[in-house]
């Protein structure tokens, strides 16, 4: 399954791409959110990515990463609060010389590091972002979505042999189906919604649950 993520993230990185390959994004946070890859080896593979020389591929890979750090919980969030994945990333904004790598680097390290101001086992981000500003690096104010990031991180998905919401059992004609909001577990016909989930950093449409979706067009009405 490595190299099957390996393959999604060259695609969802691609250095000809002139703009983000959501399809690409969601497709690398939803294989590890499932368990379809394992987050360790996924993270090693994005960490590498990081270290292209074409920034456009770094720029993309950042996405990736912002992506599966907002949408994929405690699996992801514990791969990078270790002193490698820091110290990596800390160098993305020291030795790279481009500006929009330096800028959204010091972003999401901002964005990270105020989520996890209260979580003791993600010290490692707090303190490579309060190294960092004692070093005089300037770092942007934070963005709304990432403030609404801070608020709710998205659930792990759940698992189980019935549809959440109305009970029937996944066959190999009902196939199980997740709610990218909720992370419960549904059959087609109570999922086949979609709609963006910014406080996730999903710009793109992706399935949600008929309970999310009312739910969310609600909040977005008021
Ligand atoms: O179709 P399958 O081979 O059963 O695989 C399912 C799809 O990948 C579903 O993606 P989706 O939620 O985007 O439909 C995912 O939510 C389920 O966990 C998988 O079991």
């Amino acid at each position: 399954m490595a190299g099957k993520f390996q393959k999604i993230l060259e695609q969802a990185t691609d250095s000809t791409l002139v703009e983000p390959n959501w399809e690409g994004i969601i497709l690398c946070t939803d294989m590890i959110r499932s368990g379809e890859v394992p987050a360790k080896p996924s993270l090693q593979a994005i960490r590498k990515r990081l270290q292209h020389e074409n920034p456009h591929v770094v720029n993309h890979t950042l996405l990736v990463l912002d992506a599966c750090v907002k949408n994929c919980g405690h699996k992801v969030h514990s791969e990078v609060a270790t002193r490698e994945f820091m110290e990596d990333f800390k160098n993305l904004v020291t030795e790279n010389k481009y500006d929009e790598v330096k800028n959204k680097s010091l972003e999401m390290l901002q964005c990270w590091a105020t989520a996890f101001a209260n979580k003791p086992e993600y010290k490692m981000v707090v303190d490579t972002h309060n190294l960092m500003k004692l070093a005089g690096f300037d770092f942007p104010s934070l963005k709304e979505a990432d403030a609404m990031f801070m608020a709710q991180v998205a659930p792990e998905w759940a698992d189980g042999p019935e549809c959440y919401r109305c009970r029937s059992v996944f066959t190999v004609f009902t196939r199980k189906h997740h709610c990218r909001a909720c992370g419960q577990i549904f059959c087609d016909k109570c999922s086949s919604r979609e709609m963006a989930l910014p406080q996730f950093g999903i710009e793109k449409e992706v399935r949600v649950c008929e309970t999310c979706y009312e739910k969310n067009k609600a909040e977005i009405k008021e």
